[in-house]
C-alpha cells in the first residue's frame, strides 16, 4: 500500500458554492465546467456572455479566505460540511480578491440529504426521455396553474419535467409542493431536484432557461415566486444575546429572563449559560481572539440550533468583537429566527467596582492577561436593540426591560 506524504489541500465551500458546485459536476450548468475566472467573471457582469462570447448570466464563483494557501497549478479538495470529499477543483487562477477558479471533477461522494434520490444529471434525464419533446416546469414554491401546465403540455405533445429548485431551509418544501402537483399532472410528468440558490429575479429565470435546456426542455415554464409568510414572531425561534463586561450583570439579568418567560410558559426556553458553555462545550480554550470568537460561534451554533425548531436561546457572554456577534446574528438568521442583541453596557469601573470574583483586581495585578476592559478590546455594538447601564438599576428593572423588548416586538405574549 502506497501512501501520500503531501498534504491534501482543502476546502468546505459555503451552501451556495457547494449547491453551484453540484450543478457543475451534473451538467446542469453546460457549458461551465468549473468556477470562473477574473476574465470571465468581467465579461459576464459586463456584457452577460463568458470571455468566448457564450451567453452566460451569472459569475458562479469560489472565494477562499487569503491565509488559504492554495494557489495555481495545484489540485484542491471541495468537502461538504460533514466532510466528505465532493470535487477536485484544478486551480487555474487564484485573485487577489480570493476567487479560487478553474474546473471541478467529481469524486463521486453519495449523494445524501432529503431527495437526493431525486437528484439527477441532465444526461441521465435526457436519455430517459428518449427525444421527446420536454416541457420543463422551475419552481421555487407551489404551482398556481396546472390547467395551464396540462393544456401546454398536451399542445406540444410534450412530457412535463417539473424541476423544484431547492436550496437552503425551504427546499424540502418546494420538492414536496412538486410531488403534490406531480400527482395532478398528466401521467409520466417526472421532478428532478435541481439544488439552484436564487439570485437577483432576471439572472435567477435567465439560469432557469439554462438549466431547462440542460434537460433537454423544448419548452420552458417558470412557477410563480413564492409568497413567503414567516410565522407570527411568538412562533419564530429567537436568540436573545446578552454582550458587555465581566461583571456587567449579564448572567443575572438573563437567569432572571429565563426566570420570567419560564414563568409565563409560552415559550421554550433554553439559556446556555456562559461559564458552562466554557465548561462543557468550549473547555480548553483560552481567551485568545480566536479561542474567544471559537467559543462564541459555539454558542451561537448552538443557540441556532435551538432557534431552528421555535424554541427561545438566551446567551450570555462576552463576546467581545462585533463581527464575531454579527456571525450568530447570521447563524440565527439563516435558519428562519430572529436575533436581539443586548448590550449590558455598565461602564467598566462599575464593573470593576462590583469585582464579584476577584478577577479585576488580579488583572490589574498582571496576574490574568488579556482581560477584558483591561489588556484587551471590547468592541461596544453599534447595532443593540437595547442598551442597558445597570448602575443603580434593580435587577428586576433590567430584567423588565428586555421583557419590554420581547413584548413588543411580538415574540412574547
Ligand atoms: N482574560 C479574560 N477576559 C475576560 N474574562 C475572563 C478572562 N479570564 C477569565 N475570564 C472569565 O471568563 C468569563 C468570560 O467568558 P466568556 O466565554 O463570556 O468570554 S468570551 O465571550 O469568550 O470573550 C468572565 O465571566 P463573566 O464575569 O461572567 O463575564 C470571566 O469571569
Ligand atoms: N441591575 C442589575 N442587573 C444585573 N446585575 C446587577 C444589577 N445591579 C447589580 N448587579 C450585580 O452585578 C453583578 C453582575 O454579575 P454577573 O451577572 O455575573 O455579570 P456578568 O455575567 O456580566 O459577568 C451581580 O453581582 C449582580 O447582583
Amino acid at each position: 500500500m502506497t501512501e501520500t506524504t503531501e498534504p491534501t489541500l482543502d476546502w468546505v465551500p459555503d451552501a451556495r458554492e457547494l449547491a453551484d458546485l453540484e450543478l457543475l459536476l451534473s451538467g446542469a450548468f453546460e457549458p461551465l465546467t468549473g468556477f470562473l475566472g477574473s476574465a470571465d467573471v468581467v465579461a459576464v457582469e459586463e456584457t452577460g456572455r463568458l470571455a468566448d462570447g457564450t451567453r452566460w448570466p451569472d459569475p458562479v464563483t469560489l472565494t477562499l479566505p487569503h491565509h488559504h494557501p492554495v494557489s495555481a497549478g495545484q489540485d484542491l479538495t471541495l468537502r461538504d460540511p460533514e466532510g466528505a470529499a465532493i470535487a477536485v477543483l484544478s486551480v487555474t487562477e487564484r485573485t487577489d480578491d480570493g476567487l479560487v477558479a478553474g474546473p471541478v471533477k467529481s469524486l463521486g461522494a453519495p449523494e445524501h440529504g432529503p431527495f437526493a434520490r431525486l437528484r439527477r444529471s441532465p444526461a441521465e434525464v435526457r436519455a430517459e426521455l428518449g427525444g421527446r419533446s420536454v416541457l420543463a416546469v422551475t419552481m421555487r414554491g407551489p404551482l398556481d396553474d396546472l390547467d395551464e401546465i396540462t393544456a401546454t403540455a398536451r399542445e406540444l405533445d410534450a412530457a412535463v419535467l417539473l424541476l423544484p429548485l431547492a436550496f437552503g431551509e425551504g427546499g424540502p418544501a418546494v420538492v414536496r409542493a412538486a410531488l403534490k402537483a406531480r400527482d395532478r399532472l398528466p401521467p409520466g410528468t417526472q421532478v428532478v431536484v435541481v439544488p439552484l440558490a436564487p439570485r437577483e429575479p432576471e439572472i435567477d429565470l435567465e439560469l432557469r432557461e439554462h438549466l431547462a435546456t440542460a434537460y433537454g426542455a423544448d419548452e420552458h415554464l417558470a412557477g410563480p415566486e413564492p409568497v413567503t409568510l414567516p410565522g407570527p414572531p411568538h412562533r419564530r425561534g429567537l436568540v436573545v444575546f446578552f454582550t458587555g463586561l465581566s461583571g456587567s450583570g449579564k448572567s443575572t439579568i438573563a437567569r432572571g429572563l429565563r426566570d420570567a418567560l419560564l414563568e409565563r410558559g409560552t415559550r421554550t426556553v433554553t439559556y446556555l449559560d456562559g461559564d458552562v458553555a466554557r465548561r462543557l462545550l468550549s473547555a480548553g480554550l483560552t481567551f485568545s481572539k480566536q479561542d474567544r470568537d471559537l467559543n462564541i460561534r459555539r454558542i451561537g451554533f448552538v443557540a441556532a440550533e435551538v432557534a431552528r425548531h421555535g424554541g427561545l436561546a438566551i446567551c450570555a457572554p462576552i463576546a467581545p468583537y462585533a463581527a464575531t456577534r454579527d456571525e450568530v446574528r447570521h447563524m440565527a438568521e439563516a435558519v428562519g429566527a430572529d436575533f436581539v442583541l443586548v448590550h449590558v453596557a455598565t461602564p467598566l469601573e462599575e464593573c470593576e467596582r462590583r469585582d464579584r470574583k476577584g478577577l479585576y483586581a488580579k488583572a490589574r495585578a498582571g496576574l490574568i492577561p488579556e482581560f477584558t476592559g483591561i489588556s484587551d478590546p471590547y468592541e461596544e455594538p453599534e447595532d443593540a436593540d437595547l442598551t442597558l447601564d445597570t448602575t443603580g438599576m434593580t435587577v428586576d428593572r433590567a430584567v423588565e426591560s428586555v421583557v419590554g423588548v420581547l413584548n413588543s416586538g411580538g415574540w412574547i405574549r
